[in-house]
Order: structure tokens, then C-alpha cells, then sequence
């Protein structure tokens, strides 16, 4: 038998066994549609960007450590690592940009003049994919965000230029959702904070709720422009106090009809992202999510398939939050093959949903609300050992991507041939 005949006849003995427990595989598979994942530019380079050819990641709280080979230098050889990405991701994804990212000819372009021109080449990248692409104000690694502050600075030529600069943003991520006919998620994420405790927290809050209102000021079609806010505890650097808190974008999106952006890597280590989902989407209409995996802190390492994702996925689909959950990654881990981490990383949160639909939510729940709580444990358990894989083999199948482990030779082809040539 051959291996196409392997996963097939694999697949139809796991589609009986979750036909015995009413789950419809088939339909499951369907569903995975909905599942859209916002895959983020910046693994591919060490959120280095490509403002100067020496820029790098500076400051902001956030690190990439690691030095492995076959960094993207440029754009071209940027886009030539997603193109390996997307060609081996089952399933239609977006792309996630950074400002950073835009492509300025050797020109110094500063972050407050940058335009959609810049981007051009993104949009027909993503033309050519028939996505969307989602975009991100870049507030670090510049001069003007040394201090700490950004939009939150009481230094008001800082201020204004940040301002000015998400402003630039959000007209760019509009312009993409016009022209590429879905809307484009524009998320904002700070750095402002302070090492030591300071004295004066609200003043920083009250600077930051000025620059966002004055952002916001300019609106644009919902069809085009989604905003994002992005909360966080605390980052290297910002220890005793982050501006942009949880608590502080949770009042901001909720007050102004906006999206919370969770970053699973934002909390404390204890607090899960999972069950806070249910929590602010009663009183927020969307949400936009960046699925990470962080090792002791907000370390940003590569998803993998864990119960902290799983939960992420499992809540969404149990409530069919589907169309008002925002699916994006963020991990850079510069010590490995970056193009096999994006492949690591993306597949396993896909398959994290492909879990959560392959569950029997009705009859879970139905145990629950009769408190017998002993056979939904389990059965949560019991499900751990169905045939899963093969379920998934099919889906890579269907989709005409590697199944198995078989996309990790094609890594290392890539790596072979393009990547340690760099
Ligand atoms: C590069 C991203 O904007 C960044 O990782 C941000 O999303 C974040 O999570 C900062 O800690
Ligand atoms: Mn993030």
C-alpha cells in the first residue's frame, strides 16, 4: 500500500471510531476553514525589520536570542521564506506586517512618513495568495523610544511623532483592507514602561489615553480597519510597570468599540488566555489573539501543541467564537531553522483546532450539567488517545501539503539549498 493509501484508509478507520462518539470528521474538516491563522513576517528576520540593511531588534522589553543560519536579509529573501511557509501550510492563512517591514529603496524614511507606497509589494504579494494582510505600529527599536515611552512619553516631540506614526499606520493597514477586500487588523503594541516603580503611573495612563483618542480621531470603514490593542505585564526593562496594562486596554477597547489584543505570553505564568476569552468577549464584539508559547516569561518561543493552546482553541470552538476571534502568532526564535519553526508553530496551533472540533462538546456538557464530572474528565482523557493523527494526515492530504513529519525533509531541502547559501 502506498502512502497516499495509508492515510486514507487511516483516516476512514478514525472516522468511524469518532462517528461512535457523534463526531462528524468530515464536517470537522469543513470547519477548519473558518480557521484562519494571521501567520506574523517577523520570524523570518529577528523582527529585525529592513529600515537600514543593518536594522535590528532594539530594546522594547522583547529579545531574540539565537544566531542560527539563513536569517532573511531582505525583503526578496523574506518573501521567498514565506512562500516556503505558505506553499507547506494546510489551509488559506493571512500575513502579519510590521512597519518595519516596508520597502523604502535605500531611502531614510522615518516611521512617522512612511505610506502605503512603501507597501506596495505586500499587496501584491498577498494579491497573488488571494489573503489579507493584517499590520503593526512599529514602536521599538528606534531612537525615539529609548526612554522607555513612547505614546505615553510627557515629552510631547515624542509623543506627537508615535502618534503620528500610528496614525501613518492605520491608514496603511485601511488601504490594505480596501484593496485586498478583507479587513486588515491593525494592532498596536507599546513598550512604555518603567524598570523601577514609578511615582506617577496615571500620568503615563492619562498620556496614554490622550494619543489613542487622538489616533482614533480619524476613523475608518469597519469593512477596511480593525484596531487592536495589545496588553502586557510587565517586559524586560518595564518590570515594575507596563502603561499598556490589561486592565488599561481592557477600560480602552471596551469603552471605544475596539479589539483586545491577548498575547498568551502577556500574563502571569499561572493566568490562562483561554479563560479569558469568554470573559471579555461579553462585552467586546471582537478580539484578536497572539498565540505564543512563553518559557517562564514572555519568552516568544515556537507553538507548540500544548494544553495552553489547546485551551485557546477549545474555547473558541466550544462557543463558536470563530468569526469574532482574530487568530495571529507571535514567536521569533533566532536558534533554530526559522522556516521549520513558522511550520512547527503554525501546525500546531492548527492542529490545536483541529482538536477542539474533533470533541463532543454536546455530551461533555451534558455530563457537566448533570454533575457527573467524573465521565467528563474521562472522557477529556479518553480523547487524548483517539486517532487524531490521521485526521489531520487527511487534512494535509486534502490540502496537498506533506502529511506527517514529511514537511520536515523539505525544511531541511530548503535549508540545504537556499537558506545556508545565505
Ligand atoms: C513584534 C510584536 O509586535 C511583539 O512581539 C508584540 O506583539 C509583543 O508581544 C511584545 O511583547
Ligand atoms: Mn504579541
Amino acid at each position: 500500500m502506498n502512502e497516499l493509501e495509508l492515510v486514507k484508509k487511516a483516516y476512514e478507520a478514525a472516522k468511524t471510531q469518532y462517528a461512535a462518539l457523534g463526531i462528524d470528521t468530515d464536517r470537522a474538516l469543513d470547519k477548519m476553514k473558518d480557521i484562519v491563522i494571521s501567520v506574523h513576517c517577523w520570524q523570518t528576520d529577528d523582527v529585525g525589520g529592513f529600515e537600514t540593511p543593518d536594522s535590528s531588534l532594539g530594546g522594547g522589553g522583547i529579545q531574540v536570542t539565537g544566531n542560527y543560519p539563513g536569517k532573511a536579509r531582505s525583503i526578496a529573501e523574506m518573501r521567498a521564506d514565506l512562500d516556503k511557509v505558505f506553499e507547506l501550510l494546510p489551509g488559506k492563512q493571512r500575513l502579519n506586517l510590521h512597519a518595519i517591514y516596508g520597502e523604502f529603496g535605500g531611502q531614510k524614511v522615518d516611521r512617522d512618513q512612511i505610506e502605503v507606497k512603501h507597501f506596495e509589494g505586500w499587496i501584491e504579494w498577498a494579491q497573488k495568495y488571494q489573503t489579507g494582510l493584517d499590520f503593526n505600529a512599529t514602536c521599538f527599536s528606534h531612537p525615539l523610544a529609548d526612554d522607555g515611552f513612547t505614546l505615553s512619553s510627557k515629552n510631547e516631540k515624542v509623543r506627537k511623532f508615535w502618534v503620528d506614526h500610528v496614525k501613518a499606520c492605520r491608514k496603511i493597514a485601511a488601504e490594505f483592507g480596501k484593496r485586498l477586500g478583507t479587513p486588515s487588523v491593525h494592532n498596536l503594541w507599546i513598550p512604555d514602561g518603567s524598570k523601577d516603580n514609578p511615582i506617577d503611573r496615571a500620568g503615563h495612563r492619562a498620556i496614554l489615553k490622550k494619543s489613542l483618542d487622538e489616533i482614533f480621531s480619524v476613523e475608518y470603514p469597519k469593512e477596511h480597519l480593525k484596531d487592536a490593542m495589545e496588553c502586557k505585564l510587565f517586559g524586560i526593562g518595564s518590570e515594575a510597570m507596563v502603561v499598556g496594562s490589561h486592565e488599561f486596554y481592557l477600560g480602552y477597547t471596551i469603552s471605544n468599540n475596539k479589539l483586545l489584543c491577548l498575547d498568551n505570553g502577556h500574563f502571569h505564568p499561572t493566568e490562562q488566555v483561554g479563560d479569558k476569552i469568554s470573559a471579555v468577549l461579553q462585552f467586546l464584539d471582537e478580539i484578536l489573539l497572539h498565540v505564543t508559547r512563553g518559557v517562564r516569561w514572555d519568552s516568544d518561543h515556537i507553538v507548540s501543541l500544548n494544553d495552553e493552546v489547546l485551551q485557546i482553541a477549545q474555547e473558541i470552538v466550544r462557543n463558536n467564537y470563530q468569526s469574532r476571534v482574530n487568530i495571529g502568532l507571535d514567536f521569533f526564535d533566532g536558534s533554530v531553522n526559522r522556516v521549520g519553526a513558522y511550520l512547527v508553530g503554525t501546525r500546531a496551533t492548527q492542529q490545536a483546532f483541529l482538536q477542539a472540533l474533533l470533541e463532543p462538546t454536546a455530551m461533555l456538557k451534558e455530563l457537566e450539567e448533570k454533575d457527573r464530572n467524573f465521565e467528563r474528565l474521562a472522557w477529556l482523557e479518553t480523547m487524548k488517545s483517539r486517532p487524531f493523527g490521521a485526521v489531520w494526515d487527511y487534512y494535509c492530504l486534502l490540502n496537498q501539503v506533506p502529511t506527517g513529519g514529511d514537511f520536515i525533509k523539505e525544511v531541511v531541502r530548503y535549508e540545504e539549498e537556499v537558506l545556508l547559501k545565505r
